[in-house]
């Protein structure tokens, strides 16, 4: 059976795939309004998201898109912090969004019920920051980082090798103490893949779960690997987000990580319908 910790949510996923809402508290991501209409936006969003069928919510305060600038500790810390407070009364899990140890820290003592580390809690402190708490973890495959990882991202065999860095994190974190039911794993779609080594992964989904033994979370959403075979820019992108979604979950994901969510759980309960289980 799947089930996965986060905090005080326990989610048998065997019953069914979560819906990860995606929550960016960038600046970047609203009309140029102040802080604190940026968290006004994030309120509605979220809540909209929820009233949508997401599962979870996930607040990110840093792009982590090919490219993107580095945010501050500081900087990070004041977008995501009060985000979490805002959101906590929502009823939802919160999922936090990040690699600095720092920002999982306060963000665990904020209230945030899993922590989603793109970077793998290879950053020192990472691991220590979540050790002593019962949230949900995250652990994802990046190949080098954010500003580097699309020049030229190379594999002897892809499939094998972000296999073995998840199984490598997963054995550190615990033998770091961190009980294996909190943690659930990600190929990393984007961060350091062509599109063939995404399309590699996506197909092999379930050869991660079986060797790992531990719940696969896949993130498509109007990314490049969606827009390289449709042609469409990342406006356009939601019928073949949807069509990942739907192949991620039927190769053995268990939680997908979208933006469009109310549009996501009417593919996956018409999947389901019609999926023998
Ligand atoms: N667990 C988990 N967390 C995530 N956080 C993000 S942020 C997306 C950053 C990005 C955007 C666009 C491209 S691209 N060039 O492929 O279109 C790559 C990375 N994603 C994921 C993901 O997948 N899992």
């Amino acid at each position: 059976p799947q089930f996965l910790q986060c905090g005080r949510y326990g989610f048998d996923l065997d019953t069914g795939t979560l819906v990860m809402g995606i929550l960016n508290v960038t600046p970047d991501s609203f009309s140029d309004g102040g802080r604190f209409q940026s968290l006004e936006f994030a309120l509605s969003h979220a809540e909209e998201m929820i009233a949508n069928g997401a599962d979870m919510i996930d607040i990110g305060g840093e792009s982590t898109r090919p490219g993107s600038p580095a945010v501050s500790l500081d900087e990070e810390l004041r977008r995501v912090i009060p985000a979490v407070y805002a959101l906590r009364g929502l009823g939802k899990p919160l999922s936090v969004d990040t690699y600095k140890a720092e920002v999982m820290r306060e963000a665990v003592l904020a209230g945030a019920d899993m922590i989603n580390d793109i970077n793998g809690f290879r950053a020192p402190g990472a691991l220590e920051a979540v050790s002593d708490s019962d949230c949900g973890l995250c652990v994802m495959h990046m190949q080098r980082d954010p500003g580097t990882m699309q020049q030229n991202p190379g594999y002897g065999d892809v499939v094998a090798e972000v296999t073995d860095f998840l199984r490598q994190r997963v054995d550190e974190m615990v033998a770091a103490g961190i009980d294996r039911k909190r943690i659930c794993i990600d190929p990393g779609f984007g961060f350091g893949k062509t599109v063939e080594h995404n399309y590699a992964l996506l197909r092999n989904i379930g050869t991660m779960q079986q060797e790992l033994g531990l719940p696969v979370l896949a993130g498509l959403s109007r990314k490049s690997m969606i827009g390289a075979v449709t042609g469409k820019p990342v406006e356009q992108r939601l019928a073949g987000s949807l069509a990942g979604a739907l192949a991620a979950v039927a190769h053995g994901a268990r939680i997908v990580r979208v933006h469009d969510v109310a549009e996501t759980v009417d593919a996956l309960k018409v999947w389901q319908a019609a999926s023998t289980n």
